[in-house]
């Protein structure tokens, strides 16, 4: 049995899924908008002779039929950035507002991190934190290249992270006052990045999917206790697999003071599964969006929201 086998029982559409994870994934770019405006970015396209489309849910996310996205003049000016349509996605279901403290718990190479900023007008507190510092350097070259000025960088471990140097008025005992909202983009199998990384399954392994399963709990949860209450937590995820996604919410669900809530989505999914394989999960987890490669000809993905306990 094939990874993609495996889910044979969840897909909506199995034969229009395993189809769609084999074409080649879309090109797709956003807007900067701490550098350009849409209209500022899509004319600098027009000049270099790139044929773009406008995606249907967002004026500022657009494809590129015939280019990839970084070799041009508007990338190198930090216009626009090279990020998957469902990429886009955990950042606005995060809804960070400027002024606030936000933190981004595996961060690099930055993508969602700039995004977060440009939704923050630049302005606030952002921590974009990631335990390889090999990545980092990404991600601080993106930063810079967005025109990024709110952004601290941290290079920690998020499971035991820490703000001590901070922490005179700290909300808890490891020194983080807390934060606003959080995001866990969490390190994951992969496999919804089939599309791009024809290879994503080479290296795929059950007991991998459960090790790195531990994990995004780690995480999740010292995101939960990060967050002041009433905050709010995005959890994503590139895969497929249950157990790096449902079963991580029914662990801090457990454990953390913390909800599922409901939020709203401009691309097409279905709802979180309450059972998978032996395991049932807390209901509530159907509040969770499962987005497969043939909904919107995108990447897989998975996404849900979370809110700290008052
Ligand atoms: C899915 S990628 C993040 C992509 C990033 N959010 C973006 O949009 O560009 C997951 C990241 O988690 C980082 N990571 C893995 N384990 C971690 C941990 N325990 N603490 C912090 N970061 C971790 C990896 O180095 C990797 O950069």
């Amino acid at each position: 049995m094939t990874p993609l086998e495996r889910y044979e029982s969840l897909v909506d559409d199995f034969e229009a899924f395993r189809q769609a994870c084999e074409r080649p994934l879309p090109s797709v770019v956003r807007v900067n908008t701490i550098k350009a405006t849409v209209d500022r970015a899509t004319d600098a396209l027009d000049a270099e002779g790139i044929a773009h489309e406008p995606t249907d849910w967002h004026p500022g996310v657009f494809r590129l039929p015939n280019d990839s996205p970084g070799r041009n003049w508007p990338h190198a000016h930090g216009w626009i950035h090279g990020q998957e349509e469902v990429s886009n996605l955990p950042a606005r279901v995060l809804d960070p507002q400027p002024g606030e403290r936000v933190w981004d718990t595996c961060a690099a190479p930055g993508s969602k991190t700039t995004q977060l900023a440009a939704l923050m007008d630049d302005r606030g507190l952002l921590v974009g934190n990631d335990n390889n510092l090999g990545r980092l350097s990404a991600l601080r070259h993106n930063a810079e290249r967005l025109g990024v000025t709110n952004l601290v960088v941290t290079n920690q471990d998020a499971r035991n992270f820490s703000l001590k140097p901070l922490g005179e008025n700290a909300a808890d005992d490891r020194g983080v006052d807390a934060f606003d909202r959080v995001l866990v983009d969490a390190p994951c199998s992969c496999e919804g990045t089939i599309r791009k990384n024809p290879d994503a399954f080479d290296t795929w392994s059950l007991d991998h999917v459960h090790s790195v399963a531990g994990v995004q709990k780690g995480i999740l949860r010292r995101a939960i206790q990060a967050t002041r209450p009433g905050g709010t937590v995005v959890y994503s995820t590139c895969t497929f697999a249950p157990e790096e996604n449902e079963a991580v919410l029914d662990h801090v669900l457990d454990e953390e003071d913390c909800r599922l809530v409901d939020f709203e989505t401009p691309l097409d999914g279905v709802p979180g599964v309450t059972e998978w394989q032996d395991e049932a999960y807390d209901p509530s987890v159907e509040k969770a969006l499962r987005i497969y490669p043939h909904h919107n000809d995108t990447g897989g993905f998975f996404c849900a929201k979370l809110e700290v306990g008052a």
